[in-house]
């Protein structure tokens, strides 16, 4: 095992071995709590330029396979374990995770104290760091904390656009065709439009530079705007378009990012959290039934909404409609008096509880009551 180093920007170094490929890369240091689902986890595209821990203390025991990627590659910056599994073994596994980083050029480090570093992240927030192994090592300390603390942060990043799919594309319905969705594919996992046309929706994918004219020329029933990565205030021209959409009178349906461009288009403001939420068990409950949902999280900005009852914005009333448990912070929010909705957690599911899966049910009603 070689040497690799993990470098944060507060100063605080993690020594370790080197995981997947060897290198160097940089990133937003974040922790993910979910037990199962790395696959899905590191190529959710929400995930671009973040390194990411996990808690979970044994990755990679059942390889990697065809079916649970949620996008073409992996997409995180750089990837943190305890310990690596030394045999990957599952019917699904086509290979080992620790080759699929590196033949993807992941940068990874495995290290003792990931619960170390997690209770640092939660203490001191999310903050940038670097992974060094190989030659990238051989410098100081002090010269990498200095190239750490001169990359690029989160706030204020527009990366939505570069994850996105560059040409439109249609996922047919499964069965009967019911409706016809355009999504504005910000970072979209692909098990959300899977989640829409096994429901009779005929999904529309677009770039995440669409504009509103580019997302009413599908002549959509629904539109829909996905997760993706970076910050929701970097993203103008996605609240424009989604103005545009509300200005027409579609319905709407938001997840995560898609949520928070829903809020900053009702004038609402996004802000960062210390440490985010990122794992599958997160208390939500939805207020408008009373219902809890242990749900899918991924997500490091949130939306500042009055939380006390409905208020006004230049498209009517608006409430919050879902709350996390943990912290209090709002994960929905709906307008009263025309068809639109969004959730900052993923009812897609990947890695995740179904709990949240009737929001796609919710979608759909709402198209057909629209018509
Ligand atoms: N999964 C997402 O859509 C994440 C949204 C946004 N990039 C955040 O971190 O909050």
């Amino acid at each position: 095992m070689n040497p690799a180093l993990l470098v944060l920007e507060d100063g605080r170094v993690f020594r370790g071995a080197a995981y997947g490929a060897e290198g160097e890369t940089f990133g937003e240091m974040v922790f993910n709590t979910g037990m199962t689902g790395y696959q899905e986890t590191l190529t959710d595209p929400s995930y671009a330029r973040q390194i990411v821990a996990m808690t979970s203390p044994h990755i990679g025991n059942t390889g990697v396979n065809d079916e649970d990627p949620e996008s073409r590659r992996i997409q995180v910056a750089g990837y943190v374990v305890r310990e690596p599994a030394r045999v990957a073994s599952n019917w699904r596994a086509t290979g080992s995770l620790g080759s699929a980083l590196r033949d993807q050029g992941v940068v990874g480090i495995a290290i003792p104290g990931t619960r170390a570093l997690t209770r640092h992240l939660r203490d001191r927030g999310a903050m940038r760091a670097g992974i060094f192994s190989g030659a990238a090592a051989a410098a100081g300390e002090d010269a990498l904390l200095e190239r750490v603390r001169g990359s690029a942060p989160m706030e204020g990043a527009d990366l939505a656009r570069d994850v996105s799919t560059a040409e439109p594309y249609v996922v047919p319905a499964i069965g009967e065709k019911r409706f016809t969705v355009a999504a504005v594919d910000l970072g979209i996992k692909s098990m959300t439009p899977r989640r829409m046309a096994e429901r009779g929706c005929e999904v529309h994918v677009l770039p995440a530079t669409a504009t509103a004219a580019d997302i009413l020329a599908v002549d959509p029933d629904g539109v829909f705007f996905s997760n993706g990565p970076g910050d929701p205030s970097a993203a103008g021209y996605a609240v424009d378009a989604l103005r545009g959409v509300l200005d027409a009178g579609r319905p709407f349906f938001g997840i995560c990012f898609g949520n928070q461009i829903f809020g900053r288009a009702l004038g609402l403001g996004t802000y960062k959290l210390r440490f985010g939420h990122r794992g599958i068990n997160q208390p939500v409950q939805d207020r408008t039934t009373g219902k809890v949902d242990v749900s899918a999280h991924n997500h490091g900005f949130a939306v500042d909404a009055p939380a006390d009852g409905p208020f006004d914005t230049p498209y009517g009333r608006a409430e919050v409609t879902h709350v996390n448990l943990n912290d209090g912070c709002v994960e929905g929010l709906r307008l009263l008096d025309r068809p639109a909705f969004s959730v900052q957690y993923h009812p897609e599911a990947a890695a995740g509880p179904h709990d949240a899966s009737g929001l796609f049910d919710r979608f759909c009603e709402m198209m057909e009551g629209s018509r």
